[in-house]
């Protein structure tokens, strides 16, 4: 007859004779005692990763129809791409969509505060940043993140649209994602609108003169942004891919959201 071995389980896992560890789980996880610096470490980085997406989609999922404006940080109060911004961001609230930007100050805030102005969702995705800086104070959903590329993908899957003011390095960064995002068809959903022809028409000279001329691009890339001064041409412009896409996608066959996505869209065309 052989002697049973001591066993002991942990979850699903089974350890016996030798193989049983000094301590249990519960033991490890309960002992702060040795050294923080796996806090530090990757794998914990990974955890924490993790939970800013569970917190982003878990904020933002609920949220209805949205649009993410970008532009600088350092636009003041006052001066003509602020006051801009905040027409933008009052004229898609009222037009029923959610205003995104990056939380931080400049033409972030004014779209915020347009949404406000409105009653309209003014949603904020900040970014922890090496000095002290906070949400604007025109935000009434606000996400900190640790991470700026899943801040990124919040800004891209609850977007159905991007809407660029001036701006510098940060906004050009999101300006390229989202035109990369659409060439390579990872997003199919959504234009991408450039306010101020006079700030960004060199930009988009040397994309067709340079990037198309050298063949670094395609024919067709350089439509894929659009170029506006007009506050009303960007609601227009979001409202057709809205609609033109529901349209799409009802024809699909992809009835169930998307019906009502459709009707809502056309109404709102209707009713302005
Ligand atoms: C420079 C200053 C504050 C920076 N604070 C920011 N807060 C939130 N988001 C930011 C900030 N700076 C850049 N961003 C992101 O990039 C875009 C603007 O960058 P730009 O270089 O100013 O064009 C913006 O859309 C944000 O998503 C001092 O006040």
């Amino acid at each position: 007859m052989t002697e049973s071995r001591k066993t002991r389980s942990a979850g699903p896992l089974t350890y016996r004779g030798d193989a049983i560890p000094e301590t249990t789980t519960d033991q490890r996880l309960l002992d702060r005692r040795g050294p923080a610096d796996w806090v530090h470490t990757d794998p914990w980085r990974v955890l924490r990763i993790q939970s800013e997406f569970v917190e982003g989609f878990g904020l933002l999922s609920e949220v209805g129809h949205a649009v993410s404006v970008f532009g600088s940080a350092r636009t003041k109060p006052g001066t003509h791409f602020y006051e801009l911004g905040q027409e933008i961001g009052t004229k898609l609230a009222a037009s029923g969509y959610a205003v995104i930007t990056g939380g931080g100050p400049g033409v972030m805030e004014a779209a915020n505060r347009g949404a406000q102005d409105v009653d309209g969702t003014s949603i904020g995705l900040g970014i922890e940043l090496p000095f002290e800086q906070g949400l604007n104070d025109f935000i009434d959903i606000g996400v900190t993140f640790r991470y700026f590329f899943v801040r990124k993908t919040m800004f891209v899957k609850y977007s159905r649209a991007f809407v660029v003011l001036p701006g510098g390095f940060g906004t050009l960064d999101e300006l390229f994602e989202s035109i990369t995002l659409v060439q390579t068809g990872k997003v199919t959903r959504f234009p991408v609108v450039l306010v101020g022809t006079r700030f960004w028409s060199g930009l988009r000279d040397w994309i067709r003169d340079t990037l198309l001329e050298e063949g670094t691009i395609s024919p067709g890339d350089p439509e894929l942004m659009y170029l506006t001064d007009d506050p009303d041409e960007v609601v227009e412009i979001v409202r057709k891919s809205h609609v033109d896409l529901a349209r799409r996608e009802f024809e699909a066959g992809q009835v169930a959201d998307e019906a009502a996505d459709l009707h809502a869209a056309e109404e709102a065309s209707e009713s302005s």
